[in-house]
């Protein structure tokens, strides 16, 4: 830290298995992802390239040797995952994370059906050769799951491999644990809760109010996704009272 002030809670520190910044970078240029890295790079623990932007950014070979040379994890969206499944090139996919030495892949069934048993199958074949992040949750708005089945798809895909699970929200965080208007779906998560171990779970929380509903329920170092690269040094900031919304959180009063 820059200087010294009292009463700031204990982050975890780098390379964290929780209280994770998951960036969701659209696009950075190579330059970009080094200035990114050297502002953000100690509060960015894992970085995904969101959707099927790696398929069209150029220079992405040398961009993702960029974010290696900073030690942080990536992976391509669930999005890319899904289109190489929806075209039967699931080997292609693995071959693709390969050749860019890429450590991380997301599993994820937000844009097609895949039976469950199906899903979890991919997952254990994965965790052969990556660290798989599962999500749970449909990009469909009117696609709504009982609490209950959140909870049964979660704890089967942990058990089937994945090291955390992401709890789906996309980018504009309209969806899955939130309602249309971005407001949480507090039963859900609370039920959750009581039975999928919060270090497991990983947040998508694009915006600010939603991020510091998870502060606020579960601690500073509670795992949250989907942060934009502009908002990761904010988001910092807040987990230890240093901005107004969580201002009072860790004062003795
Ligand atoms: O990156 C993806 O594939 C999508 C992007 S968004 O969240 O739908 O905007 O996210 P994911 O949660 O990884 O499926």
């Amino acid at each position: 830290m820059n200087f010294n002030l009292s009463q700031i809670p204990v982050r975890t520190s780098q390379p964290r298995v929780n209280g994770l910044t998951m960036v969701m970078d659209k696009g950075l240029s190579l330059s970009e992802v080094h200035n990114f890295m050297e502002g953000c790079g100690p509060h960015t623990d894992i970085v995904k390239l969101g959707f099927g932007t790696s398929f069209v950014t150029p220079k992405l070979r040398e961009k993702i040797e960029a974010y290696q040379t900073y030690n942080v994890p990536l992976y391509f969206g669930g999005t890319l995952f899904e289109a190489f499944l929806i075209r039967n090139q699931i080997d292609d996919f693995i071959a693709v994370c390969k050749d860019y030495n890429i450590t991380h892949v997301e599993v994820s069934d937000g844009s097609i059906s895949i039976p469950h048993a199906e899903k979890c199958g991919y997952i254990e074949k994965l965790t052969k050769h990556f660290t798989v992040l599962s999500e749970v949750g449909s990009k469909d708005a009117t696609h709504i799951m009982a609490p209950y089945k959140w909870i049964e798809l979660m704890r089967a895909e942990l058990e089937a491999g994945a090291s955390y699970v992401i709890a789906e929200a996309r980018e504009a965080g309209n969806v899955g644990i939130y309602r249309g208007s971005g407001e949480v779906r507090e039963g859900l998560v609370q039920e959750i809760l009581t039975q999928i171990p919060a270090e497991k779970i990983i947040w998508e929380a694009p915006q600010k109010a939603q991020q510091l509903y998870f502060l606020e329920l579960i601690d500073h170092n509670v795992n949250l996704g989907n942060i934009a690269p502009n908002e990761v040094i904010p988001l910092e900031a807040m987990r230890i009272g240093l901005r107004g919304d969580t201002f009072h959180l860790y004062l003795n009063k």
